[in-house]
C-alpha cells in the first residue's frame, strides 16, 4: 500500500476491504506468526493499517537499533490508547505515559532509585528474601511458581516502601495480580475493542457485553488497593518511628523536614513509581522448566558452583563474577524465553522514512523480541536451549550481554538491574540446592511435561507445570541456618 504524497507503506499482507488488516492480527503467538510473515516478505519491517491505525512490527535487532536507539527522539512514545485513558494511566503510569516532560520526570526518579549503582545497595534485601524462598521452596516444593513470584513483588515492595511480604496471599500481592491480570489484555490493540472504538468508554459498565468498561472499573478498584495498602501501613510505621529506609519513606521524610524547597510533586511523583515497579513481575518459570528439560545443564552448573563456591556456604552476589556458566544459562533463559515476547508498544512522534519507506506519525512500533530473540541468522538453532552460546571456546562469556528482553532505546526496561539480580540470584541458589527432576506420580512413575505456554498480550508464559526439588543433607542444612540467623535479627 501507498501514501500518495509521501511514498509506500513497508511491506505487509494486503488489506482487506473496508476492515483493512483487522482479521490479521492473531490473538496468540503473534511473534512467531508475524516473524514468519516478514520471512515470507523477506522484510525485518511488517505493516499493517487496523481501520487507520498503523502499526509496524520490528523482526530484526539492527531495525530495532536503527529505529528505537538511534532515532529515539521520535521513536519514545506511547500509543494513546482508550484503556489507559480510562485508568488514569496516562497521567501516572510510567510505562503507558507518552514521551514529554511528565514522563522525563518520572523516569528520572525511576533511575535514581532503579540504577545499577543503586541496585548494588539493595542486595542485603535481595538476599533475605531469597532465603525465605528458599526456605519455602524446602517445605512446599509443589509451590515453586508461587514463591518465586512472591520473591520479585517482596523485593521489589521493600526497595520501594519497606513493605514487608511473607506470602502470597498478602493482599498487596493479591490487588497486585488481579490488577495486572485485568490491565494487560486491555492494553493490546485488538485486546480491548475498547480501543479501536474509544467512545465504547463511555457506555456505563452495567450494560451487558460491554466486557471492557467492567474490566476497568475492576481494574481502577485493584489500582486503588494497591496504592493504598502498602501507603497506610507505611505511615503507620513512620508514626510509630519503625519504618526502615524505603525510597517512598525518604521522600516523605524529606518533605516533612526541610521547610524550604520542598518539591511538592515529589511525592506524586516517586509513589507512582513505587506502584509501578510493583506491577512489574520477574519472570522465571521459563528457567524452572528449561532445566526441567536439561539436566546436562543442571550438572555443569553444578559443577562450577562446587568448584568455585564450594558446598559450605550458599551463593551471594560477590560470586557473579565467577560462575560464567551461570551468567550465560542467566542469557540463554532471556533469549530462549522473553516473558515479554513483543517490546511494550513504542508510538512513533513524527513522521519518518527509513529504507525507502513511510513511517507514519503516530505508528505504534512493535519490536518483535520473539523473532530476535530466535533469528536464526544470530542464533543457530534457535529454539534449542543451549547456554554455551554465550561462552567462547575456553569457557569465557563472549561480548553478546545485550538482553534484548528489556527493550529498547529511551523506553528500555528501567528496572532490569534489579530484575536480572533478582534472577541471577535465584538461578544460582536454586541450581545451588537442587536438582530440579519429573515429578512422580502414586505409583512412582514419572510425570510427562509439555512444552505449552499461554499468551496474554505480549506476555507468554509457561503453563503451570510438576517438578521435583531433590536435595543434600548439606544443602537442607545451610537453607535452615538462614532461617535461624535472620529469624534472630
Ligand atoms: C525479567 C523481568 C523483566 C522484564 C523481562 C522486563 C521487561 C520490560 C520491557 C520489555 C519493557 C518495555 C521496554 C520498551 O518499551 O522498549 C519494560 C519497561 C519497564 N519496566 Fe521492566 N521488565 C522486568 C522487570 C522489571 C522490574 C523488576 C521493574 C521494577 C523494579 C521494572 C520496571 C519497568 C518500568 C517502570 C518500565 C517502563 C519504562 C518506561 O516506559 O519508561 N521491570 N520492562
Amino acid at each position: 500500500s501507498w501514501n500518495m504524497t509521501k511514498g509506500p507503506y513497508p511491506p505487509g499482507p494486503k488489506p482487506k476491504f473496508l476492515i483493512g488488516n483487522a482479521l490479521d492480527l492473531p490473538m496468540s503467538d503473534i511473534g512467531q506468526h508475524f516473524m514468519d510473515v516478514g520471512a515470507q516478505l523477506q522484510s525485518g519491517l511488517v505493516h499493517l493499517n487496523i481501520l487507520g491505525n498503523h502499526i509496524l512490527f520490528i523482526n530484526k535487532k539492527n531495525i530495532a537499533d536503527d529505529l528505537l536507539e538511534k532515532r529515539a527522539r521520535i521513536y519514545s512514545g506511547r500509543p494513546h490508547l482508550a484503556a489507559v485513558e480510562a485508568l488514569g494511566w496516562d497521567t501516572t503510569d510510567i510505562l503507558t505515559m507518552d514521551y514529554g516532560e511528565e514522563w522525563r520526570k518520572h523516569r528520572k526518579v525511576a533511575q535514581q532509585h532503579l540504577n545499577k549503582q543503586q541496585t548494588r545497595t539493595y542486595e542485603p534485601i535481595q538476599l533475605r528474601h531469597l532465603h525465605k524462598m528458599l526456605q519455602r521452596l524446602l517445605h512446599s516444593p509443589e509451590d515453586f511458581m508461587q514463591h518465586t513470584e512472591v520473591l520479585s513483588t517482596a523485593i521489589v515492595m521493600d526497595i520501594m516502601y519497606g513493605y514487608k511480604i511473607d506470602q502470597h496471599d498478602d493482599p498487596a500481592n493479591v490487588a497486585a495480580e488481579k490488577m495486572v491480570d485485568l490491565a494487560v489484555p486491555l492494553l493490546l490493540p485488538s485486546g480491548a475493542l475498547m480501543n479501536v472504538l474509544p467512545f465504547l468508554r463511555h457506555i456505563p459498565a452495567w450494560i451487558p457485553g460491554n466486557i471492557a468498561g467492567k474490566r476497568v472499573k475492576e481494574c481502577v478498584f485493584w489500582m486503588h488497593e494497591m496504592r493504598g495498602i502498602p501507603m497506610a501501613d507505611l505511615r503507620k510505621r513512620m508514626d510509630q518511628g519503625m519504618a526502615t529506609h524505603s525510597a517512598v519513606s525518604a521522600c516523605l521524610e524529606k518533605n516533612a523536614t526541610s521547610a524550604v524547597d520542598t518539591d511538592p510533586d515529589a511525592e506524586r511523583v516517586v509513589c507512582n513509581i513505587a506502584w509501578a515497579s510493583y506491577s512489574a513481575a520477574v519472570e522465571t518459570a521459563g528457567f524452572f522448566y528449561a532445566m526441567l528439560m536439561h539436566p546436562r545443564v543442571q550438572i555443569k552448573a553444578q559443577a562450577e558452583i562446587d568448584s568455585i563456591i564450594g558446598t559450605g556456604r550458599l551463593p551471594t552476589f560477590a560470586d557473579r563474577p565467577s560462575l560464567p556458566y551461570i551468567e550465560a544459562i542467566y542469557r540463554e533463559v532471556m533469549r530462549y524465553a522473553p516473558p515479554l515476547y513483543i517490546d511494550v508498544t513504542h508510538s512513533s512522534t513524527e513522521d519518518d522514512w527509513y529504507d525507502g519507506y513511510f513511517i507514519p506519525k503516530g505508528t505504534s512500533v512493535f519490536a518483535n523480541l520473539w523473532a530476535m530473540t530466535h533469528d536464526e541468522s544470530v542464533y543457530c538453532d534457535p529454539n534449542s536451549f543451549n547456554p554455551e552460546r554465550f561462552l567462547d571456546q575456553h569457557g569465557k562469556l563472549n561480548d553478546d550481554d545485550q538482553i534484548l528482553a528489556y527493550g529498547f532505546g529511551r523506553r528500555a526496561c528501567v528496572g532490569k538491574h534489579v530484575a536480572s539480580a533478582t534472577m541471577w540470584i535465584t538461578i544460582v541458589s536454586v541450581l545451588a540446592c537442587f536438582m530440579i527432576e519429573r515429578a512422580k506420580d502414586e505409583l512412582g512413575n514419572e510425570i510427562e511435561v509439555n512444552d505449552e505456554c499461554e499468551y496474554l498480550a505480549l506476555v507468554r508464559h509457561k503453563k503451570p507445570f510438576k517438578c521435583r526439588f531433590v536435595r543434600s543433607e548439606g544443602a537442607r542444612r545451610l537453607v535452615e541456618e538462614t532461617a535461624s540467623v535472620e529469624g534472630a535479627t
